[in-house]
């Protein structure tokens, strides 16, 4: 056996090793960020196997992502050997989804049960409200859903519901609904994610003899990142742990990023009431970073108005200074971060060592294009590839079927992308005249009033298709990408779809879905057209036939890179992970924090959510941490010129390695300017695009806050006054002769960036807008 248990004290400080070893009632591990929480879990599993004699399959441990359930067992395995896949190490899903398929008998679960996905889930409740008489378009199925899941997570049944119910329509009739869809899908055999749990917790209130064995079997349980565990999975916790002797937890307050989804940091709060004589340890050790990059974390999160205040140390003194890549839009920001990436890599840092974070899914496109042209191998870390995403593939779909109606995949891909009413049975028969008449879907769709057995609803709905196809084939007759794709984003009813569901992931989406038509725009821009020297008088492809075969390619090219590769991820994704060299990317108010947290939902909490994510991020650095912002970025097909993120201004200065005076950085001739007299640092970009690149960075907040009021403080990088004299500034309405009145969005040198309501984004030059 390679694991020796006296060997612990060498492998762990006295407190960890106090946690590894402690036995004989619950016990909970609250530390910060790299301070060994998960290896004190491994190493507690081990030393209960091997010092305790506990067989492994009496050890059940709980992880948050399914990647870290892997890595445990992996280390596990190298220290108890083959007998480590006896333990029970998993995500709560995979645990509920393996004892639901055991025992799930008793409550009615058939143990080969299929788990729905959300398109399924979608399907089934639509077909539930069919049969209920209730109008889609009155109340949406998706909203209705996203009501079903939250009431899952925190354990709340279709009677919880009705106990409580609402005034709107949804809320009237979401407890019936929900009651309903839970029949239909006993009826197909099927659970959906929100049930792998809450009907796990009905396992064990039906059936006690079933959780008795399942207390009996397992002596230990381990929770890693417990922070972010919701109600029903605390439940779970206290029926498997009963009076929490085997209990044992670990995590962060810090580090508690998934409020949004129900987790509720209380429980760890209250884990020492909740189980009596619990004993608690704290970790101050970091053994993960440097103390430069420690020290910036902890500036940052130690601006959010409630935490227990922990503080790391770590023998890593100093560490190199932090990083700060200030670039002129979201392609040089990519440009930026490919290149140091590349020089790292040229240095010997091992790619599997470098990772790249970034708040929204969305921001990853340039990023990834800018790595792919620079031959960098990289990997979109949980989620997928920008393009491999079904939205982009839906949206992709419109644009090849105006471009080749025939396409009859496609078609089907997208015919009821957005529902619009045209069911299972009405595709299979379009489908079966399609092939009959050996015409395309869409065709078929066309003359759907001769196709059998589909009443007058059903061919008109066919028929519209066919007419939104031809749309879309007029609008994209000019070949023009970004036309089409705004287009067909518009006619299709994806839009409209996204906005009315209004759930977060619903928003991802559509952000998404602006982003690639920002790409096909840009494309239109960009692109120019081979000239093939054999003929050079024949018509090339246009810009739009050129732009769906350019991302067709590119879900193959992605394939063949093997070997280590350069981690892209959400911020969110990032949490229990560590890398040599971290960069995180979009370091501007509205991106990160986000739009979300700022605006009329948004409030302390929310921004106190995103200094979390933002302290999460800085502490998976090992040695180096690189910050980066652009001053003006499209984003969801939108020009922006944000703020810095107030996160960068909670950075002290010191930690850039900045002392007093100017400071040029030698990589990128980016210009970092602190002027002591004035205590207000600036940022030149010593460029010379013929703008003006003094940036300030307004450190004026740094006087003492009122201490209940923190987010009224503000980093802002801020764009000089046009040298017009107008009296522009962001946030105010101006007036230009043809688009009317618009809300300024930005200003760069005698430009100013305008939304007119109905126009969109126009970039005027100044003296042609007449303030308001
Ligand atoms: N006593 C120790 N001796 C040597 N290395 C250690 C020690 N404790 C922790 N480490 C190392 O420090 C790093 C951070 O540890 P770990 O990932 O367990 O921290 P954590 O508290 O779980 O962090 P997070 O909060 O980010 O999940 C790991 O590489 C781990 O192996
Ligand atoms: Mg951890």
């Amino acid at each position: 056996m390679a694991f020796d248990p006296s060997k612990l004290p060498s492998l762990l400080n006295p407190e960890q090793l106090r946690a590894a070893t402690h036995t004989g009632g619950p016990l909970l591990v609250l530390a910060g960020a790299g301070s060994g929480k998960t290896r004190v879990i491994t190493y507690r599993i081990a030393n209960l196997v091997i010092a305790h004699g506990i067989e492994p399959w009496r050890i059940l441990a709980v992880t948050f992502t399914n990647k870290a359930a892997g890595e445990m067992k992996e280390r596990l395995e190298k220290l108890l050997g083959p007998t480590a896949h006896e333990a029970w190490i998993s995500t709560f899903h995979a645990t509920g989804a393996r004892i639901l398929r055991r025992d799930g008998a008793a409550i009615g679960i058939p143990s080969g049960f299929v788990i729905y996905d959300d398109s399924d889930q979608l399907a089934e409740m639509k077909r539930v409200m069919k049969s209920m008489g209730v109008d889609p378009k009155l109340v949406d199925p998706r909203k209705v859903l996203h009501r079903i899941d939250d009431a899952k997570n925190h354990g709340r049944s279709p009677d919880d519901l009705a106990k409580r119910p609402g005034y709107d329509e949804l809320s009237r009739l979401t407890p019936e609904l929900y009651r309903r869809y839970q029949k239909s899908l006993a009826a197909a055999g099927a659970v959906d994610f929100g049930d792998l749990l809450s009907r796990l917790v009905e396992l064990f209130e039906k059936a006690p003899d079933v959780l008795q064995k399942y207390r009996n079997r397992f002596r230990h349980v381990l929770v890693d990142e417990f922070q972010d565990t919701n109600r029903v999975q605390y439940r779970l916790l206290q029926m498997l742990a009963g009076d929490g002797r085997g209990l044992c937890v670990v995590g962060d307050d810090d580090q508690a990023i998934y409020r949004w989804r129900g987790a509720d940091v209380t429980n760890l709060l209250s884990f020492p009431q909740d189980f009596a004589g619990a004993e608690v340890v704290k970790l101050e050790q970091n053994y993960r970073s440097t103390q430069t990059i420690l020290d910036a974390a902890h500036a940052v999160i130690a601006h959010n108005p409630t935490r227990m205040d922990k503080r790391l140390w770590t023998e890593e003194s100093g560490g190199a200074p932090l990083e700060l890549v200030v670039a002129r839009d979201e392609r040089d920001e990519a440009q930026q971060v490919a290149d140091r990436v590349r020089a790292a890599l040229r240095d010997g840092v091992d790619a599997a060592e470098v990772a790249v974070f970034y708040r929204t899914n969305a921001q990853s496109r340039v990023i990834e294009e800018a790595f792919r042209l620079g031959r960098i191998p990289y990997a979109v870390v949980r989620g997928r590839s920008f393009y491999d995403r079904a939205e982009v593939k839906d949206l992709a779909s419109y644009l090849r079927l105006a471009v080749n109606p025939l396409s009859s995949a496609d078609a089907l891909r997208v015919i009821n992308k957005p529902a619009r009413g045209i069911g299972d049975t009405t595709v299979g028969r379009i489908e079966a005249a399609a092939e009959e008449w050996g015409v395309g879907i869409v065709d078929a769709c066309r003359q759907s009033a001769q196709i059998p057995g589909l009443n007058a609803s059903a061919q008109g709905k066919a028929r519209s298709f066919a007419q939104l196809v031809g749309k879309l084939a007029l609008e994209a007759a000019n070949g023009s990408a970004g036309a089409a794709a705004e287009a067909a984003l518009k006619l299709s009813g994806l839009e409209d779809a996204y906005l009315a569901e209004g759930s977060d992931e619903a928003v991802d989406r559509l952000d998404n879905l602006r982003e690639l038509v920002g790409a096909a725009k840009e494309w239109d821009q960009t692109w120019t057209p081979p000239i093939d020297p054999d003929e050079p008088e024949a018509e090339g492809p246009t810009p739009l036939a050129a732009f769906l075969e350019q991302l067709a390619l590119l879900g193959d090219a992605d394939e063949k890179i093997a070997g280590p590769k350069v981690a892209l991820m959400t911020l969110h994704a990032s949490k229990g992970l560590e890398f040599e060299r971290v960069f995180l990317t979009g370091m501007e108010e509205t991106v990160f924090p986000h739009s979300r947290a700022l605006g009329d939902e948004g409030g302390i909490e929310e921004v106190a959510e995103e200094r979390r994510l933002c302290y999460v991020g800085f502490t998976r650095a090992k040695r180096r941490l690189v910050l980066s912002l652009a001053r003006s970025r499209v984003l969801f097909g939108n020009l922006r010129f944000n703020e810095a993120s107030r996160f960068l201004g909670e950075v002290p200065r010191e930690l850039f390695g900045i002392k007093g005076a100017a400071k040029p950085s030698r990589q990128t001739g980016v210009h970092v300017v602190y002027d002591d007299a004035r205590g207000e640092p600036e940022i030149d970009l010593g460029d010379d695009d013929g703008f003006e690149d003094r940036y300030q960075v307004d450190y004026s907040f740094d006087q003492r806050p009122a201490p209940r009021q923190p987010e009224i403080r503000r980093a802002v990088v801020r764009a000089p006054a046009p040298d017009t004299g107008a009296p522009f500034r962001i946030g105010m309405p101006a007036r230009h002769p043809s688009f009317g009145v618009g809300m300024v969005e930005g200003i760069d040198g005698d430009k100013v960036a305008v939304r007119f309501p109905g126009v969109g984004v126009k970039r005027v030059v100044a003296r042609f807008l007449q303030a308001v």
